[in-house]
């Protein structure tokens, strides 16, 4: 490496600070880099641990109290007390306005002007970023900044110049604000619940390496970085920003990390209508649910118990509410919860992968080079979610070997699939048994249809599969009576099957069961074939049924669970 030097700029915001008490290491030298604005090297070798790097004085941190002092005179004229974060931007507006009459002009002259974050993105680079969290969050973001610059503007003082506070200026202050702010409360150790974002001029110099060993001292007087490990000379002086993944990293900075150990996908989950129990069971207060998934944590254990209790029909939301309080106990409520859970979380998994296109660009710039970082790795830490997903069915179903030695997703989907055969019945089951021939005949010729795939079609599949049941119910073939059992027990009584509900299937029952029986009297002729009866399938079909995709194609399919 050759000699560093420093630019003239560095040099000045060195000597402003430490005109005003501020510390930059005599080892240090902080020069302009050509791709991630200024970059410190080691001169020669720093001495850890603790060796004192760079300190920025109290009086020239970036804050809320100077930012509302200097704009609004008096403090507590300022209408931003609640969003400290505003008045910072606004004061950092006019501090660029001010130019060289500006207290901060040597740090404010080093600031970057043009950034890699998304939202400096053109619409055709944004594009690259379809079906992420990203893509979304921009015009989120963007929103809620025009919101807050109209809002800020409006309330600064009359003797500013209002028209020179542009939206470009306010964005440029935002993305400072977002690629290099310490929190207040590291800063001033005071309370984490009111921290918001500060600047500290000159500590901000350091690019960011994750898990590098710093210390951040915080004093009356000044807020110091020192190094945790020697550094030898020539090599980069890093800070650390902290566990931060390539999304929060894109976001707010505009780099990613090839191998960040801290990636996740952010799966934010909004809650559907639930029965009071439910709610319980998952923070009634809330209306969403945030989840990670990271390499070394593929399927979160409170995903997982998200979607049992989404999926948990009445008697399984029991169980889970009796669970809760039996420490150390797993949480599942039995076969059908755990498959319906497992299954509609990979739905939800598997599709958003789908969201995101994975398309390569023959030279890519530097942002393109940090989409594609950021992609792949979503991509690579969703797919192996759907594989720890698959391997948990696979293991609620328990097939045998028990700890299959294989990643390969067809094989383990495909034993999955195999094996629901043995614990529950679909459409393609009952249209391919010959001892159904005769129920199946009937419904090919009084539906107009000729296979399940017509009638997954005709959007009438838990119509045929409430008839199925019924079927079943009434005549329960051997290998079915322990279940039939089961369903009675369940399902078969005036709390499950109130007026209302029985009710709805009067009108299924007189449009189906006559036209049936005229087709096939010995099974659709039975004095059994009620109102009631159908019902009483319906909720079998309702509680006991859990969609699972098809190995081969994909394609949903309704399964009933009759392993009991
Ligand atoms: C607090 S500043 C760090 C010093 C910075 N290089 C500057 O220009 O002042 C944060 C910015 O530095 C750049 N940066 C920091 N760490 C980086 C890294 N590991 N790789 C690429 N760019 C990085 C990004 O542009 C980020 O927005």
């Amino acid at each position: 490496m050759g000699e560093l030097r420093s630019s003239n700029d560095y040099d000045e915001l060195v000597r402003w600070a430490e005109s005003q008490g501020g510390y930059c290491s005599p080892s240090l030298i902080i020069t302009k880099s050509e791709t991630s604005g200024s970059t410190a090297h080691a001169k020669t070798a720093i001495e850890g641990p603790n060796a004192r790097l760079l300190s920025c004085p109290t009086s020239l941190i970036i804050d809320y109290d100077k930012a509302a002092a200097h704009i609004w005179e008096d403090p507590h004229a300022c209408p931003f007390l609640r969003s400290p974060e505003i008045a910072i931007r606004l004061f950092l507006c006019n501090q660029r306005i001010l130019g060289r009459d500006s207290p901060w002009a040597a740090y404010i002259k080093l600031l970057p002007t043009e950034f890699d974050t998304p939202l400096y993105y053109s619409h055709d680079e944004l594009e690259m970023l379809r079906g992420t969290n990203v893509f979304g969050e921009v015009e989120l973001r963007r929103h809620a900044w025009v919101e807050e610059w109209k809002r800020g503007v409006m309330h600064l003082p009359s003797k500013f110049n209002k028209t020179l506070f542009s939206w470009e200026l306010y964005l440029w202050a935002c993305t400072v604000l977002s690629s290099r702010s310490f929190p207040s409360s590291i800063v001033f150790g005071t309370s984490e619940v009111d921290s918001y974002p500060v600047l500290v001029p000159l500590v901000d110099s350091l690019n960011h390496k994750p898990q590098v060993p710093v210390y951040w001292n915080a004093t009356a007087d000044s807020f110091t970085i020192s190094s945790g490990d020697s550094i030898a000379a020539g090599d980069e002086v890093f800070n650390n920003y902290g566990l931060k993944g390539n999304e929060e990293l894109l976001m707010g900075y505009g780099f990613c990390l090839e191998n960040n150990p801290f990636d996740v996908v952010t799966l934010k989950l909004r809650h559907p209508r639930m029965s009071a129990d439910k709610a319980e069971l998952v923070s009634p207060e809330m209306t969403e649910s945030i989840f990670h998934l990271s390499e070394s944590s593929p399927l979160p254990h409170e995903l997982v118990n998200f979607f049992r209790i989404v999926v948990a029909n009445v008697r399984e939301t029991e169980r889970l509410l009796a669970l809760r309080t039996v420490p150390g106990l797993s949480q599942t409520a039995g076969m059908r919860c755990e498959l319906d859970a497992l299954g509609k979380l990979y739905n939800a998994v598997s599709m958003k992968l789908r969201g995101i296109s994975v398309t390569g660009v023959a030279h890519p710039n530097k942002r393109q080079q940090s989409m594609s970082v950021y992609i792949s790795r979503q991509v690579k830490i969703l797919s192996q979610s759907l594989l720890a997903i698959t391997r948990a069915m696979y293991a609620a179903l328990h097939i045998q070997p028990e700890s299959p030695d294989t990643e390969d997703m067809t094989f383990l989907r495909t034993k999955v699939y195999q094996r629901l055969a043995d614990c529950g019945v679909n459409l393609d089951l009952v249209f391919s048994s010959p001892r159904f021939a005769e129920f199946t005949s009937a419904i090919k010729e009084g539906f107009d249809v000729s296979s399940p795939s017509d009638i997954r079609a005709a959007d009438i599949e838990d119509q045929i599969l409430v008839l199925f049941v019924s079927h079943l119910l009434i005549s329960t073939p051997a290998e079915y009576s322990a279940w039939a059992d089961a369903m009675h027990q369940r399902y078969n009584n005036a709390r499950e099957l109130d007026e209302d509900y029985v009710e709805d299937f009067e009108r299924l029952f007189d449009a189906y069961i006559p036209p049936l029986a005229e087709l096939n009297s010995t099974i659709f002729g039975e004095q059994k074939w009620t109102p009631r009866l159908m019902a009483w399938a319906g909720k079998v079909v309702d509680s006991e049924g859990v969609v699972v995709e098809n190995c081969e194609d994909g394609r949903p399919e309704y399964w009933i669970i009759t392993a009991v």
